[in-house]
């Protein structure tokens, strides 16, 4: 592969091995590939199905993929399902023997992940040295539970140690904090994967369960939205994120040129796409570039509660829109001149330009409309979020609420959360500067 290397994903918990199934659903369809691993159509000469799949000895494509879980419930559910059951690689599956979770406690997800962690490094470092040329590794969990956010904390801490070079990105779903049936420690299950995230990975795509709700409340026609559709939202940010790498695209042929954190560690990305459909519904709309993008730079449309609600000062420190569909080279460049304009005014300033790509379509599928596009935004607007999460954190901290529950987990203790709260009250300090500083191009 010229310039592009293959990536690999490494799914936690409960949430990491449900958007495994979406991610991957789309990922066999997109690339002509059947639930055995054959083809289904004669090649397409820019289909690097070996991006994210590898050839078995018989010519079969096996997912490059590693699910990881505490409890068996979900990864046995997609082994037994049509769609999953030969598909993955058995061996790239660990399941805890004791089989009961992490009972929504990252302390418990963190020790547990301890006594097992060579096991699983052990499977993702074979995988990894099956392909020669690895970019980087795609992770999906949820911060609020106890796998995902717990043993997911400590294997990000592993795969930096073990693959200090290669892009490690992740899509991390935060609780849903307007419902009151979700985790109800999980500012401090948050606040311990925090800072790991802030730690480890390049990038963080934030997922807040709250705008992915509401979104597809709106858009599904239903009040009750389930995970099936949320999760084919943040299924198609990973599928459209990866689509250039996927399909031979010369303006981003790797993860490894994204530059999407200039100012590490503020590397926390928010996304939008547009249109969002109901598959099962007759699409009326006629889209175009300028109708797509109009969408994708509304603050409200940004899978992040707090991003709708603007403040004056906040700032895009980088930004890249994909475009999808059939679109000619001249309406990209005059939708970037117009986003141009558009984002040096308020509610949006940079500090780099956006960048627009034409990402390519699957030669085999083709989706309900003409144009579609997601935004990959890095941007100031994203600290009210974290603000909103540590206030709730400091709210439980300072009544010691549930706390005995982390206190009696062996080789956890309350330091371990007091100095991730201020790895974070950091984090969100930086942030504070950027917006307030006067480096910003805005004629200051
Ligand atoms: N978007 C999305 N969120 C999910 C999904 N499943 C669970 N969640 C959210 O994830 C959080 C709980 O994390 P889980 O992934 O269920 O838990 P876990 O990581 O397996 O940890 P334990 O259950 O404690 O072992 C809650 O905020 C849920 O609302 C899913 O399929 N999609």
């Amino acid at each position: 592969m010229s310039g592009t290397g293959a990536l690999m994903t490494v799914h936690v918990g409960q949430c990491g091995n449900q958007l495994a199934q979406a991610f991957w659903k789309s990922m066999v369809d997109e690339h002509g590939i059947n639930e055995r691993g054959q083809t289904t159509h004669e090649d397409d000469m820019n289909d690097k199905k070996d991006l994210l799949f590898y050839q078995a000895d018989d010519d079969h494509y096996v997912p490059r993929a590693v699910l990881v879980d505490l409890e068996p419930r979900v990864i046995n559910g997609m082994m037994q399902s049509p769609n999953f059951s030969n598909l993955f690689n058995t061996d790239n599956i660990f399941m805890s023997d004791h089989g009961g979770g992490a009972g929504n406690n990252w302390a418990s997800g963190y020790c547990q992940g301890q006594e097992v962690q060579e096991k699983i490094m052990d499977i993702i470092i074979r995988e990894a040295e099956n392909t020669n040329n690895l970019d980087g590794i795609l992770f999906t969990h949820s911060v609020s539970g106890g796998t995902g956010s717990g043993t997911g904390s400590l294997l990000l801490e592993r795969l930096r140690e073990a693959f200090p070079k290669k892009v490690i990105q992740t899509y991390s779903v935060f609780a849903n904090s307007d419902t009151s049936t979700d985790v109800v420690v999980h500012p401090y299950n948050w606040v311990l994967s925090m800072q790991r995230l802030i730690e480890n990975p390049d990038h963080v795509v934030v997922l807040d369960n709250a705008a992915l709700h509401r979104l597809a409340a709106g858009k599904f026609k239903t009040d009750t939205p389930t995970f099936d559709h949320i999760n084919s939202l943040v299924a198609r940010i990973m599928s459209t994120s990866t689509a250039p790498y996927r399909f031979n695209s010369a303006m981003c042929p790797s993860i490894r040129y994204l530059d999407l954190a200039p100012f590490p560690p503020m590397h926390f990305i928010q996304s939008a796409i547009s249109p969002v459909v109901d598959p099962n519904e007759n699409f009326t709309r006629k889209t175009s570039v300028a109708d797509v993008t109009r969408f994708l730079l509304k603050p409200t449309s940004m899978m992040v509660s707090t991003a709708s609600r603007v403040r004056p000062n906040d700032c895009m420190l980088s930004a890249y829109m994909f475009l999808q569909g059939q679109i000619e080279a001249h309406t990209i460049m005059t939708a970037e001149q117009n986003v141009d304009f558009a984002i040096r005014r308020p509610p949006f300033y940079m500090l780099k330009p956006l960048r627009m790509m034409h990402a390519p379509l699957s030669p085999y599928v083709r989706p309900q409309y003409k144009v579609s596009g997601l935004l990959l935004n890095n941007s100031t607007s994203v600290a009210p979020l974290f603000e909103s999460l540590l206030s709730k954190y400091d709210k439980l901290r300072s009544k010691r609420a549930f706390i005995d529950k982390f206190e009696k987990i062996d080789n956890f203790s309350l330091d371990m959360m007091d100095d991730a709260m201020h790895i974070v009250q950091d984090l969100l300090d930086e942030y504070k500067a950027v917006v307030q500083k006067d480096y910003l191009t805005r004629g200051l």
